[in-house]
C-alpha cells in the first residue's frame, strides 16, 4: 500500500517520541517541510499519521474517524452508554440555540464570579495561574444552564465542575511514558484503574448525587403534583425530565448515575476548553497595549447603549472583540491535537496515500492556523483586523469567532464540529466585556507572554496578569 511517508528515525524503541514530547513545534514543522502531508511518525510505540492544512478537513468531516475512541468515553460509559449524536443535538438545540433565554443569568453569574475572584482591585493586583480562577467562574455559568440555578449555588459542585477534566487529563498523560515499553501495556494501564474500581471521577459522582438527588426528586414531585400546570424550568435538567428515556418516578442510584454521565460528559467538554480560551484571550489582550483603546471603546459604547444588561444582539455588536477573539483562537491553537481513531477498513487521502484500520490520526492544527495559504505573509502576526472581510455603509463584515471553516480548526469542522461553540464564544465575549470595562489589564512582564507547551498541546501562560480598577 501507498502509506503516507514514515519519517525516518534512528532509535527503534523511542522512535520520534522524544522530539514529539520536547520539541514538537520545530519537529513537526521540519517533518512537514521534508515529507509534505500527511506524514507518519513512530510515537509512543505506534505509528501515527499527521494531517496538515490540505488533508485535515478530510479527517474531521469523515465519520469513520472516531473522536470518541479516547479514554473519556470509557470513563463516562461506565455509568451509562452515551450517544454522542444525541448529546450534540441537545447542546446545539437546548444550549447554543437558547442563548437569549440564558443570557441574563450568564451575566449575573459572571458578575458574581468577577466580584468574588477579582474583586475591587483599587490597587493593582497581580494574578497568577488565572486559568484556575476562570475555570471556577466558567463552571458556575455552565452549572446554572445545565443543572439549574438552585444547585449552582453549591461551592463543592462548582469546584467539581471546574476540576473533573483535570483528573481525567492527568490519567491520560501519565501513560505515554509507559508506551516507551509497549503499546499494549499502555492500553492496559489506561483501563486498569477502572477495573480495580479506582475512577478519577467517582468522587465527582458522589458530590453530584449528594447535592442533586434532592433537587431531582423535588422537581419530579412538583411535576406530578401540578401536572399540566407545572411550569417548565429553563435548564437541561427539566429538558431531560421530559425526554422519554429520562422520564421517571423513581430516582435511584442507577438513575442518578445515568444523569451524572450525561451531564458531566457535557461539563467535561465545556468548562476547561472555555476557561483555557478565556485565559489565552486575557493574555493576548494584556500583552498588546496597541489593542486596548479600540476594544475598550467598543465595549463602553455597547454598555452605554444597553444599560449593562446585554442581549444576544448586543453581543453580536462586539465586532472588534470578536475579531480579536478569533485571532486569539488562532494563536492559541495546539500544535497538534484532535486525535481520531480510523475505524473503517482503509482510507485514501486526496493525495493518494492510504492508511489502514485502527490508525491514530492527529491533526497538525498549527499547520492550518499559521498557513500562508489562509493568512499570507503575516500569518505569524497578531492582527485581529485580518478577520474583517469587508466594510460598507459604516458596517463591518467579518468572519465570526464561532464560525467553523477550513481556515481555523479550533472547534473542528463539518457536522461534528463543536455543538457548544456559540455558547462558549458568547460567554467568553461577555466575560471579556465585563472585565475590560472594569479593569485595566496588562501582563506583569509588560510583554506578550509565550504559551506553555505540553508535548504538542498549547497551554496559557501561568505568569502574572495585573488587574487595576479603571476608576
Ligand atoms: C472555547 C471552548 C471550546 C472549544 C475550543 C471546543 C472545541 C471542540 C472541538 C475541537 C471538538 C471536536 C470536533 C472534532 O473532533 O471533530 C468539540 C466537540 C464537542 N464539544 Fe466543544 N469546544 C468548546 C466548548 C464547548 C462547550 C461550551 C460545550 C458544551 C456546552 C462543548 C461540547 C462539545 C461536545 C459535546 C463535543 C462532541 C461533539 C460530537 O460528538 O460530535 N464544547 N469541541
Amino acid at each position: 500500500v501507498n502509506e503516507p511517508p514514515l519519517v525516518q528515525y534512528r532509535f527503534p524503541i523511542i522512535g520520534h517520541t522524544y522530539y514529539y514530547l520536547y520539541d514538537s513545534e520545530n519537529f513537526l514543522k521540519k517533518c512537514r517541510e521534508k515529507y509534505g502531508e500527511p506524514f507518519s511518525l513512530y510515537v509512543f510505540g505506534s505509528v501515527r499519521t499527521f494531517t496538515g492544512v490540505e488533508n485535515s478537513v478530510e479527517v474531521l468531516k469523515n465519520d469513520s474517524f472516531d473522536f470518541h475512541a479516547a479514554i473519556n468515553k470509557d470513563v463516562f460509559n461506565q455509568f451509562k452508554k452515551l450517544d454522542p449524536v444525541y448529546t450534540s443535538r441537545v447542546i446545539r438545540e437546548q444550549i447554543s440555540g437558547k442563548l437569549d433565554v440564558y443570557i441574563s443569568r450568564i451575566q449575573s453569574e459572571l458578575l458574581f464570579g468577577i466580584e468574588k475572584y477579582f474583586g475591587d482591585c483599587k490597587e493593582p493586583k497581580t494574578f497568577r495561574n488565572i486559568q484556575h480562577m476562570l475555570g471556577l467562574i466558567v463552571a458556575k455559568t455552565v452549572a446554572n444552564v445545565i443543572i439549574g440555578e438552585e444547585v449552582a449555588q453549591f461551592e463543592d459542585i462548582i469546584t467539581s465542575f471546574a476540576m473533573v477534566e483535570r483528573g481525567l487529563t492527568k490519567m491520560r498523560f501519565i501513560p505515554p511514558i509507559l508506551t516507551f515499553i509497549s503499546l499494549s501495556l499502555n492500553a492496559k494501564f489506561l483501563t486498569l484503574p477502572l477495573k480495580f474500581g479506582w475512577n478519577p471521577i467517582s468522587r465527582h459522582r458522589d458530590i453530584f448525587v449528594k447535592r442533586y438527588k434532592p433537587i431531582v426528586e423535588e422537581r419530579i414531585r412538583q411535576r406530578k403534583k401540578l401536572g399540566e400546570k407545572y411550569i417548565q424550568k429553563e435548564d437541561l435538567l427539566d429538558f431531560f425530565l421530559n425526554e422519554p428515556h429520562y422520564k421517571t418516578d423513581i430516582v435511584d442510584d442507577k438513575y442518578m448515575d445515568g444523569l451524572f454521565a450525561q451531564l458531566y460528559a457535557i461539563v467535561f467538554a465545556s468548562t476547561s476548553s472555555t476557561s483555557k480560551a478565556l485565559a489565552f484571550a486575557l493574555f493576548d489582550y494584556g500583552g498588546r497595549p496597541e489593542l486596548w483603546n479600540e476594544i475598550y471603546e467598543e465595549q463602553l459604547k455597547i454598555y452605554n447603549d444597553s444599560n449593562g444588561n446585554l442581549s444576544v444582539e448586543d453581543v453580536h455588536k462586539m465586532v472588534k472583540l470578536d475579531c480579536f477573539l478569533r485571532e486569539s483562537f488562532r494563536h492559541s491553537s495546539n500544535i497538534a491535537g484532535l486525535m481520531h481513531l480510523f475505524t473503517g477498513d482503509s482510507f485514501t487521502f486526496s493525495n493518494g496515500t492510504t492508511i489502514p484500520k485502527d490508525r491514530l490520526v492527529f491533526v497538525y492544527t498549527r499547520d492550518t492556523a499559521f498557513s500562508d495559504k489562509f493568512y499570507g505573509e503575516t500569518a505569524n502576526d497578531f492582527q485581529p483586523k485580518r478577520h474583517i472581510t469587508s466594510r460598507y455603509n459604516g458596517k463591518i463584515v467579518h468572519t465570526p469567532a464561532a464560525k467553523v471553516d477550513r481556515s481555523l480548526l479550533t472547534f473542528g469542522v463539518g457536522k461534528r464540529a463543536c455543538p457548544g461553540r456559540l455558547f462558549a464564544v458568547n460567554g467568553i465575549k461577555l466575560c471579556l466585556h465585563k472585565l475590560i470595562l472594569k479593569y485595566n489589564i496588562r501582563t506583569e512582564s509588560g510583554k506578550v507572554d509565550p504559551p506553555r507547551r505540553f508535548s504538542a498541546l498549547t497551554l496559557p501562560p501561568i505568569s502574572g496578569l495585573v488587574f487595576e480598577n479603571r476608576n
